[in-house]
C-alpha cells in the first residue's frame, strides 16, 4: 500500500486513529466479562462481530462512495468455509456424505480456518471485482445486490457442501471475547491503514469526483478493486467468527435482514469514517437492546399495555430516522476521532517545484481532431500544437468547442477521428488517467476540487495519482511546494469546499501543477477572480513557464489578457479553427472579428482591437 520512505507517517496516522477506538471497545469488553452475566456477554460478542462486519463494509462503501448490498454474501461464504474447515472429518462423513474428498478430509485449527476462509473469499472477490470495479454509482450498487442474491442461491443450491436451506450444524463454539478483540483491533487497524494510504486517499478523491480523480492520474478501478477485496476478506473473517458463535446456521442468516442491519449501522455512524462505523454499531446495538428489553420486560404490562410485537423494529426505525434527520451525514460525518484528539501537522514546502528538461521535439499536438456528439460536430478537423515553455491561447465564442478540445487533449472524451499526440505518443484508446500520467495537467471550467478533502489532500492526490510519489511525508512537502507556488499554502488544512471561489481556482491550478505536467491545460482559470487577482495569476503563469518549461494552453474570455500573455493564439468558431498565429496577426484577422463581433462590425478592421 505504501512505499518504505512514506510508510511511517501513514502508519502513525492510522495508529493515532485506531488506538482511540480499540481502547474503549477493550474496556467495554472487559467490563461486560468481569461484571455482567451470560446474556450481556452474548450481546457483546454479537456487537463485536457486527463491528468487524461494519468496519469491513465501510472500508469499501466509505472510501469508494459506492453502496454495496453484497458484502453480507462474503460473510456467508466465510462462515461456511471456516465451519467446513474446522468440522471433524467424522462429523462431515455423516452430515455431508457427498462432500468432495479434499474438503471431507481437511481439518484446520480455528485461526487457520479464518485465514484460509479470508484468502479464499478474497480470491473470489478479486475475480468478481474486476468487472464490478469498473462500475460506479447505482450500477455498481445494483450489481452488488445481484451478487448477494447469487451467493444466497449458490449456498442454497450446493446441498452437498452446505446442506442447502437446511441448518448447517455441529460447528464448535470457538469464538471467545479475546479472539474477537484481536479481530476487532485488526479490522480497525486495516481499515485505517487503507484509509490513510495512497490507495485510500485516491479512492476517497474519486468518491468526491471520479472524473477529476482520473484527470489527476488516479486509476479508480484499481483502487476500488483493492478496497473491495480487502473488505471482502474482513467480511469472511466476521462470517467465520459468527459461525463459531452460532454453532448452527442456514443461508438465510446471510441475506437481506443482516445486509440492512449492517448498512444501517454504517450509515448511522457516518459511512466515510472508521470512527463512525464503531459509533454506529454501538448506537444501533444499544437502541436495539433497549427496545427489546422494553418490549419483553415488565414495563408495558405495568402500564396496562399489551406486549407490542415488533416494537424493537419500530423503535430502531424511528431512531434511525431521528439521527438521519439531525445528522444526514451520520453521527461522525466525514470526521475521524483523531481529527478531534490530535492536530494534524502541516508540512512546510522545502523547495520550489523543479524544472524538467523536455526533449527537443517535444509537443502536445492535435492533428485533424474531430469530435461528434450524435449529430453535433463540436470539433471539426482541428489542428493545434503546444510546445514546452510556450503559452498558446485558445479563444472562440461560447459553444465553439474550446472545452471539448481540452477534453480531447486530456483523454476525457475520445476524439471521433484525428490524432492527439503527447511528445509523439498517440493517446488513442488510453484512459484519461494514463493520459494524465503522460504529462497532461488540467483545470476545469466548473471547478472540480475534491470538496470534502483538505486542500493539502487534494494536491497530494495529484502527486500520487500522477506517479510522482506515494502518500507520506515527502509527498506532502511536494504538495506544499505546489500550493506555495500559487500562494495558497496557508489554506492547506482547510476543506476545499469551504474556500472562496478565487481560492478554489488557485488550488485547482496548484493541484494540476503538483502533477509536474509537461503541458498544463487551463479552462478559464481566472473566471470568478477580480481584475487584480487575474492579473497576478497571469504573471505567475508566465513566470512558471519561463522557469519550468511548462507548455500552457489557456482558454480565457479576457481577450486583453490573452493577447498580451500568449505567444500564439488559436481561434475556434463552430468547432473549426478560423485563425491561428501570433496575437497581432490574429487580432487583425477579419474572420476573427466577424466571429466575435458580427458581420457588420467586421467591415471595420479596428473593431476587434477596440474590443480588447
Ligand atoms: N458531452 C456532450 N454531449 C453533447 N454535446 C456536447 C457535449 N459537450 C459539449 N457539447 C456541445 O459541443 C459544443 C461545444 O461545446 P464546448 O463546451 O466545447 O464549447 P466552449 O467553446 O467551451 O463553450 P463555452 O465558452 O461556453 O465554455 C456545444 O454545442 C456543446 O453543447
Amino acid at each position: 500500500m505504501t512505499s518504505i520512505d512514506s510508510a511511517g507517517p501513514v502508519v502513525r496516522r492510522a495508529l493515532a486513529g485506531a488506538v482511540p477506538l480499540i481502547v474503549p471497545v477493550t474496556l467495554l469488553a472487559a467490563g461486560v466479562v468481569l461484571f455482567l452475566g451470560a446474556a450481556e456477554q452474548r450481546i457483546l460478542i454479537l456487537f463485536m462481530i457486527n463491528l468487524i462486519a461494519v468496519v469491513a463494509t465501510g472500508l469499501y462503501v466509505g472510501n469508494s462512495g459506492v453502496t454495496s448490498f453484497g458484502h453480507v454474501g462474503f460473510m456467508g461464504l466465510g462462515a461456511y468455509a471456516s465451519a467446513l474447515l474446522t468440522l471433524p472429518p467424522a462429523v462431515k462423513a455423516t452430515m455431508l456424505p457427498n462432500l468432495p474428498g479434499w474438503l471431507a478430509a481437511a481439518q484446520f485449527g480455528f485461526a487457520e480456518s479464518l485465514v484460509v476462509a479470508a484468502l479464499a473469499v478474497g480470491l473470489f472477490a478479486l475475480v468478481i471485482g474486476i468487472p464490478v470495479a469498473r462500475l460506479s454509482g447505482s450500477a455498481a450498487s445494483i450489481t452488488s445486490l445481484g451478487l448477494l442474491i447469487i451467493i444466497h442461491s449458490v449456498l442454497n443450491g450446493a446441498k452437498d457442501i452446505t446442506r442447502g436451506s437446511q441448518t448447517f450444524f455441529g460447528v464448535e463454539r470457538l469464538t471467545t471475547v479475546p479472539v474477537l478483540l484481536a479481530c476487532v483491533a485488526i479490522a480497525i487497524l486495516v481499515a485505517r491503514l487503507f484509509r490513510d494510504s495512497t490507495a485510500g486517499l485516491e479512492l476517497r478523491a474519486s468518491r468526491e469526483d471520479e472524473l477529476a480523480a482520473r484527470a489527476m492520474g488516479v486509476d479508480v478501478a484499481r483502487r476500488r478493486l483493492a478496497a473491495w477485496v480487502l473488505s471482502a476478506m474482513l467480511m469472511a473473517v466476521a462470517g467465520g467468527l459468527l459461525a463459531h458463535v452460532l454453532g448452527a446456521f442456514s443461508p438465510k442468516k446471510f441475506f437481506f435482514v443482516d445486509t440492512f442491519a449492517i448498512l444501517a449501522m454504517l450509515i448511522i455512524g457516518g459511512p466515510a469514517s472508521v470512527s463512525g462505523a464503531v459509533i454506529g454499531t454501538f448506537t444501533i446495538t444499544l437502541i436495539t437492546e433497549f427496545a427489546r428489553r422494553f418490549e419483553e420486560g415488565p414495563v408495558l404490562p405495568q402500564l396496562g399495555l399489551p406486549q407490542a410485537f415488533g416494537l424493537t423494529q419500530i423503535v430502531l426505525g424511528l431512531g434511525i430516522l431521528l439521527i438521519m434527520y439531525r445528522r444526514p451525514g451520520g453521527l461522525f460525518g466525514l470526521a475521524e476521532i483523531d481529527d478531534w484528539l490530535f492536530r494534524q501537522p502541516i508540512p512546510v514546502a522545502t523547495a520550489p517545484l523543479p524544472a524538467e528538461a523536455a526533449p527537443a521535439d517535444a509537443a502536445l499536438t492535435a492533428d485533424r481532431v474531430t469530435k461528434r456528439f450524435a449529430g453535433l460536430v463540436a470539433l471539426d478537423a482541428v489542428d493545434l500544437s503546444v510546445r514546452p515553455g510556450e503559452i498558446v491561447g485558445l479563444i472562440g465564442p461560447n459553444g465553439s468547442g474550446k472545452t471539448t478540445l481540452i477534453n480531447a487533449l486530456s483523454g476525457v472524451v475520445p476524439a471521433t477521428s484525428g490524432t492527439v499526440r503527447i511528445d509523439g505518443r498517440d493517446i488513442a484508446g488510453l484512459p484519461s488517467h494514463r493520459v494524465a500520467r503522460l504529462g497532461i495537467g488540467r483545470s476545469f471550467q466548473n471547478i472540480r476540487l475534491f470538496k470534502d478533502l483538505t486542500v493539502l489532500e487534494n494536491v497530494i492526490v495529484a502527486v500520487t495519482g500522477s506517479g510522482r510519489g506515494r502518500a507520506g511525508g515527502a509527498v506532502a512537502e511536494r504538495a506544499m511546494a505546489a500550493l506555495a507556488e500559487l500562494g495558497v499554502d496557508g489554506l492547506a488544512g482547510r476543506r476545499a469546499g469551504q474556500l472562496a471561489y478565487g481560492e478554489q481556482r488557485r488550488v485547482e491550478i496548484a493541484r494540476a501543477l503538483a502533477m509536474r505536467p509537461r503541458y498544463l491545460l487551463l479552462d478559464e482559470p481566472a473566471a470568478g477572480m477580480n481584475p487584480a487577482e487575474s492579473e497576478a495569476l497571469m504573471r505567475l503563469l508566465d513566470d512558471l513557464r519561463r522557469r519550468t518549461g511548462l507548455g500552457l494552453l489557456l482558454v480565457e474570455h479576457d481577450l486583453k489578457l490573452v493577447m498580451r500573455l500568449c505567444d500564439r493564439v488559436v481561434v475556434l468558431n463552430k468547432g473549426q479553427v478560423i485563425a491561428a498565429g501570433v496575437p497581432d496577426q490574429v487580432q487583425a484577422d477579419p474572420a476573427v472579428v466577424e466571429a466575435y463581433i458580427g458581420r457588420r462590425a467586421a467591415r471595420k478592421p479596428a473593431a476587434l482591437a477596440a474590443a480588447v
